[in-house]
């Protein structure tokens, strides 16, 4: 049975004066992989970080696993929700393994099932914890800070993930490894929601069950890869995908 995990009714957004969102309508089910496509200064960083309580909405319902976010305690409402970023924000200071242990040292957990909770983690997003767990930050790639800081957010296995253009400082290559890492990723983790917000059409496409297109505060549309290719609903979802089909074009040329 499909359950909703994250709903939001009629959520308006406003900086100062400045109304950024509306009236924002959805509903994830959990154990979707959601990606959130669209321009620049849409709305997606701040959707996302509705979610997890870092900003408030000025109007309208925020449910999150049934809760109303109103009356959710938020540092423990953050432990249940992980959190990626572009600018992956490892303690410098600490060894790889103390990174991830930020969470569970917070929350008291035996040293115990911490060093197997660093382990565990390393493996999931393939880094060997022998080699790895007791380097720092510095020492390691981008792409393999950016694993680092996957592992951080699985720690305490939240039921939501957040990911905010996690990839997109990466070079194409990795790019596309992690893509392909972070999608089997929740496929072994059925059942957590994944919510990805990203500035590449072949990313969200490639990644999402669904696909939230946003523009200007509004969504475009939300469906399936096949169906915003197939029957895009909008002038700006046909322009978007228009996008890929000059590139394609442009290839051709160099045939
Ligand atoms: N803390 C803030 N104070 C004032 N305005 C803000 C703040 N955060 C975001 N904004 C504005 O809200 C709008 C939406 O920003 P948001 O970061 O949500 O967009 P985005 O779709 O994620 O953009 P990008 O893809 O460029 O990251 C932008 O016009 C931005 O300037």
């Amino acid at each position: 049975m499909t359950k909703t995990i994250i709903k939001f009714e009629h959520v308006a957004k406003k900086y100062g004066k400045n109304e950024i969102i509306s009236d924002l309508n959805f509903e994830i089910n959990q154990g979707e992989f959601v990606t959130v496509l669209g321009s620049s200064g849409s709305g997606k960083t701040t959707t996302l970080k509705m979610i997890n309580g870092l900003e408030k909405p000025t109007k309208g319902k925020i449910t999150i696993n049934g809760n109303d976010l109103n009356d959710t305690n938020l540092v423990d409402l953050r432990r249940h929700i992980g959190y990626v970023v572009q600018s992956i924000g490892l303690f410098p200071h600490m060894t790889i393994a103390q990174n991830i242990a930020v969470t569970p040292n917070l929350l008291n957990w035996d040293k115990e099932k911490i060093n197997k909770t660093v382990d565990d983690m390393l493996n999931q997003v393939g880094l060997d914890p022998k080699e790895y767990s007791g380097r720092y930050p510095a020492q390691l790639s981008g792409g393999q800070q950016q694993r680092v800081g996957v592992a951080r957010a699985l720690s305490t296995n939240p039921p939501i993930m957040l990911f905010d253009e996690p990839f997109s400082a990466l070079d194409a290559i990795i790019r596309q490894d992690l893509q392909q890492e972070v999608k089997e990723l929740h496929q072994n983790l059925s059942d957590k929601t994944f919510f990805f917000v990203t500035h590449d059409i072949n990313e969200a496409l490639f990644l999402g069950d669904r696909v939230m297109i946003m523009n200007k505060g509004k969504i475009e549309q939300f469906d399936t890869s096949e169906k915003i290719v197939s029957q895009p609903a909008t002038d700006y979802v046909a322009q978007l995908l228009g996008t890929v089909r000059q590139n394609r074009a442009l290839w051709e040329q160099f045939k």
